[in-house]
């Protein structure tokens, strides 16, 4: 089954808010969807849960020969973290009135939440407010409900946003896990470690635009066929990656990239003007790929 965004305008007044977006999410796969402050995340997410109408454009689903337009229960959704939930509810109250606007019967929402929060660990806060749970607990019955609701997807907006390492490492694994049970999951973050980690796919989004789509891990590659990664003895990456050209990167503060063979670094390294403590093979990170793609001119669309 796949989820398909086809030639989808939307405007805000004079503002264009997406600009012909086309986009494609399947069953079982991880699509991340990155792009700076008001590129159009937010808005597209809203587009495909029906909650704005485009102006051109449609989104459907395509189940074998058959395309149709996606009803609302179909998605699970997580926006801006947890907040479209009621905080001073209890987590039962949620699930059963959200349950209820998706004409879903109390019998059929709780033991399948029940069953959510045990596997995440909060069962005993069946009955407590969702206030009072921590901000990754937050996360995680929210995505318990989210998944209560019996969805074909996932619709998640920032949903490390405010979580620790750890609560970071253990949303990752869940994530992880429902795409190993065949959850299509569309995944919106400005934390390009988490995305890099477990994306299938990216797509960056610029101005309301798809500026490219494609596998994680062959657009890192894209990048850097073959790539080495130099530890500096100063915290001078990016003052070096500027001197030397397009071919070096800036992978933090004392870490620099170099995109090309071995043979070719090491006879740049003497004119380097830098101590180099130690390299290693490596690909750029997704955070570099994205900032190299924010400062290329904008073009037309791409499919
Ligand atoms: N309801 C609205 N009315 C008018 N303009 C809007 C509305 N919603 C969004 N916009 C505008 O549309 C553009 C895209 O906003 P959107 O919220 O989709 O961005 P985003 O990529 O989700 O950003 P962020 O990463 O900051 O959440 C922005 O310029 C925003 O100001």
């Amino acid at each position: 089954m796949r989820l398909l965004i086809e030639n989808v305008h939307k405007r805000f007044g004079r503002l264009e808010a997406l600009k012909g977006v086309h986009l494609e999410l399947r069953t079982g796969e991880i699509l991340g969807l990155l792009g700076p402050n008001g590129a159009g995340k937010t808005t597209l997410l809203k587009v495909i849960l029906g909650l704005l109408l485009p102006e051109e454009g449609e989104v459907l689903l395509e189940e074998g020969p058959r395309r149709r337009r996606p009803e609302g229960h179909e998605f699970g959704v997580l926006l801006e973290g947890s907040r479209n939930l009621y905080l001073n509810h209890t987590l039962l109250l949620n699930a059963l009135y959200f349950g209820g606007i998706r004409g879903l019967p109390p019998s059929r929402v709780k033991p399948r939440f029940l069953r959510w929060l045990e596997r995440f660990g909060l069962k005993d806060r069946l009955h407590a407010p969702l206030a009072s749970l921590s901000r990754g607990m937050q996360q995680k019955a929210a995505l318990a409900l989210a998944l209560a609701l019996e969805p074909k997807f996932l619709l998640l907006d920032e949903p490390t946003l405010g979580l620790d390492p750890a609560s970071r490492l253990e949303l990752e694994a869940i994530l992880l896990e429902l795409k190993g049970e065949g959850w299509g999951i569309l995944l919106t973050s400005h934390d390009l470690l988490t995305v890099e980690r477990v994306s299938d796919r990216v797509a960056f989004i610029l101005e309301g635009q798809i500026l490219r789509q494609g596998p994680t891990r062959a657009l890192l590659q894209e990048w850097a066929e073959e790539g080495y990664v130099l530890r500096l003895a100063e915290p001078r990456a990016e003052e070096v990656a500027e001197a030397l050209g397009e071919r070096w990167l800036a992978e933090g503060k004392d870490r620099l990239l170099f995109r090309g063979g071995w043979e070719e670094l090491r006879a740049l390294l003497p004119g380097l003007g830098v101590e180099v403590l130690e390299i290693s093979r490596g690909l750029p990170s997704l955070e570099t790929v994205f900032l190299k793609l924010l400062k290329a001119p904008l073009k037309k669309a791409a499919p």
